[in-house]
């Protein structure tokens, strides 16, 4: 009797090729309309949405679109004079997560002059736990997650100096489970976003030895269902998104070419919108900047040349990080 598998089934109809032009419309669009939908610009995201929207453009080489003045104006009131943090929106509080995203956004634009990067450096530095760990803000959260926003932060400002890398990396490894896999937490589920984020700090803070590889790569490519999309755990529904999470954490393994790159390559097209242009989860759902980045990213990542190279541990185009001369290590 067969063991039936969550998954999905691919249109018949879905498209085979690269819409390119419609997704440039689509994220210029969400930009100004923020009426028209919900989350994306929604305030609480709203730095990250802007992270999303002008790295998916500036991989098609189309970040000229977007008035670079605007956006610098917008991160400038968003930083937080007393903590030295970046919040989501103006008037919001500060978090490790916006904190990143507004330095993604500033050093793709290569203006980190624009802010106080000696604030972000103290900002970050004050969320780390005697544990090593750290919060996403002052309202104490742990999270590994948290681990890679501080690490990838204070390694675009190269700043790893001001934290206790070691005590950093201890905490990561205590979440390392069975599996090969990472949890937010000590003893919490694998999920490959999680994965993404510790194999991005371990990337980061040059400590990929305490991987169990063959592992992890193993359990990543298990994510893999018959449609050809990837889940962030077994018994989930595949989603666009989750091509990046395990993608660029295959790459950081060095074990990319063990995932099947054609039917992912047709996943990720079924997922585009033909009539709004962007990418969706899934096929049929409401396309949003968040899932066009990635499917952008992961595209990039199989190969699709006109996508620019992106950078499997920050998820920033890799001219980006070469100018800046960012260290981590990869696994070959
Ligand atoms: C907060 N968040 C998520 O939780 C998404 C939701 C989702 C999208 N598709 C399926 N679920 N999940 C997500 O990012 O999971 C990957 C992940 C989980 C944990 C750590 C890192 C990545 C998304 C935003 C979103 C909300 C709702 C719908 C679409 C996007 C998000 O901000 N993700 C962050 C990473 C993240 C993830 C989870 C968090 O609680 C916070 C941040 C990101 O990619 N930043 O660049
Ligand atoms: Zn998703």
């Amino acid at each position: 009797m067969a063991i039936p598998i969550k998954d999905i089934k691919l249109p018949e109809d879905s498209p085979k090729e690269l819409l390119l032009d419609k997704h440039v419309e689509f994220i210029k669009r969400y930009g100004k309309s923020d009426d028209d939908y919900e989350f994306g610009m929604s305030d609480y995201l709203r730095m990250s949405g802007m992270y999303w929207g002008l790295t998916a453009l500036d991989l098609v080489d189309k970040l000229n679109i977007i008035p670079q003045s605007e956006v610098i104006a917008f991160i400038k009131q968003c930083q937080d004079p007393q903590t030295g943090g970046i919040s989501a929106c103006i008037n919001h509080d500060p978090h490790l997560l916006h904190t990143l995203s507004a330095v993604q956004i500033l050093c793709i634009y290569n203006r980190l002059d624009v802010i106080d990067t000696n604030g972000v450096v103290t900002y970050v530095s004050s969320l780390q736990l005697p544990d090593g760990s750290f919060t996403g803000d002052k309202w104490g959260e742990v999270d590994t997650r948290f681990s890679f926003c501080a690490v990838a932060t204070l390694a675009l400002l190269n700043r790893l100096d001001v934290i206790d890398v070691n005590k950093a990396v201890s905490f990561v490894e205590s979440c390392k489970n069975f599996d090969g896999g990472f949890g937010s937490r000590p003893f919490s589920e694998s999920h490959a976003g999680l994965v993404y984020c510790c194999l991005g700090f371990l990337s980061i803070t040059s400590r990929l030895d305490i991987v169990d590889r063959d592992t992890l790569a193993w359990w990543l490519c298990e994510r893999q269902l018959p449609s050809g999309g990837l889940n962030g755990r077994p018994e989930k529904l595949p989603d666009v998104c989750y091509s990046w999470w395990v993608l660029s954490s295959l790459t950081i393994l060095g074990r990319l070419h063990w995932i099947s790159a054609p039917a992912l390559k047709n996943f990720i097209l079924a997922c585009q919108d033909v009539e709004t242009g962007g990418f969706s989860d899934r096929p049929g759902d409401v396309a949003d900047p968040y899932h066009t980045l990635f499917g952008f990213a992961a595209l990039s990542l199989l190969g699709f040349d006109c996508i620019k190279p992106v950078n499997p541990t920050f998820c920033m185009p890799q001219c980006v990080i070469d100018k800046l001369k960012i260290m981590h290590q990869l696994l070959e």
